[in-house]
């Protein structure tokens, strides 16, 4: 089975871990994958993810101010690849970047099968996020293997009759968590310590002007002496530098350069109260039992809701400044949004994405043998 060719695609970080389990179990049970780095996010490290040993293509595709132009280049870019010597069985990819979409076109081009892994995620809403809700729609319809991480998401994929097939595994989002959890040292009560406000914004509908409520919010928040307030930067400039415009300097918040994946989950592990528009915390937040307030106004992901670990407050700076003051004042409230929950999955979706791939594999490798016959 091993000598079945596996490309997985991946662009940006997210990307790296969630598909890091999936390839280390791939190695795990002998096969031998390799990893098209589509050069969307640059500087992107394997080794930081445990990849530094997997065979790697660079594609050098640069991310542009037009991420279908982007996807064009990565699917242009792939060909050679996927109609070579090396021509994979199949082609994995992951979330919902430009890269992931880039990978879809490209396999459909070039007749290659395709696996999607976190299928099904939906907004209803193609601005909400622009272009990755688009991007997901587009790349499920094209996809042979849906592997979605909740039955919400299955649920999502049955609903637009797609052609793929379709198995709920979990995220693994969750796999990489524990992981990451697993290689950190005890964490140590910080007995006394100010409570801890953690903040991570870097969607599209937030960029530019559109961060400026979310950090008049921050400032205000910041006048009380009885709170931390820790921002990660994005890697991406724009919003970098409109977060040290409108934040830097200012005593009571400390603007963090962003993080490994290490030092993100200690970070989030030790906080008391998250804010962030990101997909992947709002997967991690509820596993660690950390509320999370959502600073998007529409999400693909109801589930975190459903769980009462996060909530939505959009980008509105009274919103978002009430319901900091009401967690941190209302035990009761605060409670009720820390008990963990896995209602992502249960750290185990890389096992069962790997079996689906044998699954599909053996079966066809037979439809195969009969088209010989
Ligand atoms: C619309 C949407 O929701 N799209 C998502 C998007 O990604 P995102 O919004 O989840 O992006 P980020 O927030 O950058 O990444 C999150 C991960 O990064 C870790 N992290 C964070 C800051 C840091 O300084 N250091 C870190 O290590 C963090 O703990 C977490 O694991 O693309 C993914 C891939 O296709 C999709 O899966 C996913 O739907």
């Amino acid at each position: 089975m091993s000598s079945r060719q596996l490309l997985l695609v991946i662009g940006t970080r997210p990307e790296a871990i969630k598909l890091a389990p999936v390839i280390h179990t791939l190695i795990e049970r002998g096969h031998e994958p390799r990893i098209a780095l589509t050069g969307q996010h640059p500087h992107l490290d394997p080794t930081l993810y445990g990849l530094g040993n997997v065979p790697a293509v660079r594609l050098r595709c640069k991310a542009g101010p037009d991420p279908r132009h982007h996807a064009e280049l990565v699917a242009a870019a792939l060909q050679p690849e996927l109609r070579g010597p090396s021509r994979p069985d199949l082609l994995i990819v992951q979330g919902d970047t430009s890269s992931a979409l880039g990978g879809a076109l490209g396999a459909a081009a070039a007749a290659v099968p395709l696996a999607h892994v976190e299928a099904g995620l939906r907004s209803h809403d193609l601005a909400l996020p622009w272009p990755e809700e688009g991007n997901r729609v587009e790349i499920d319809a094209l996809s042979d293997l849906l592997f979605a991480a909740t039955e919400g998401n299955a649920a999502n994929l049955r609903e637009e009759g797609l052609g793929g097939e379709i198995m709920v595994t979990g995220n693994t989002a969750i796999d990489a968590l524990f992981q990451t959890l697993a290689s950190l040292p005890p964490r140590l009560l910080d007995a006394g310590g100010l409570p801890r406000l953690l903040v991570t914004c870097h969607r599209r509908e937030n960029w530019g002007l559109a961060f400026t409520p979310i950090a008049t919010a921050l400032v205000e928040l910041a006048r009380s002496p009885f709170l931390r307030i820790e921002v990660v930067l994005h890697s991406n400039p724009a919003m970098a530098d409109a977060a040290r415009m409108m934040l830097g300097g200012h005593p009571r918040l400390r603007l963090l350069a962003p993080l490994d994946h290490r030092g993100m989950v200690a970070a989030l592990r030790s906080a008391n109260l998250v804010l962030s528009d990101s997909g992947g915390i709002q997967e991690e937040a509820p596993a660690l039992g950390i509320p999370l307030l959502v600073l998007r106004s529409r999400t693909e992901r109801p589930e975190g809701i459903a769980s009462g670990n996060s909530m939505l407050v959009g980008s509105d700076r009274e919103t978002i400044v009430r319901e900091v003051r009401r967690l941190l004042d209302d035990r009761a409230a605060y409670r009720a949004m820390s008990i963990p929950a896995l209602p992502f999955g249960d750290g185990q979706a890389a096992p069962r994405i790997v079996d689906g791939i044998e699954e599909w594999m053996v079966r066809s490798g037979r439809r195969q043998e009969r088209q010989i016959a």
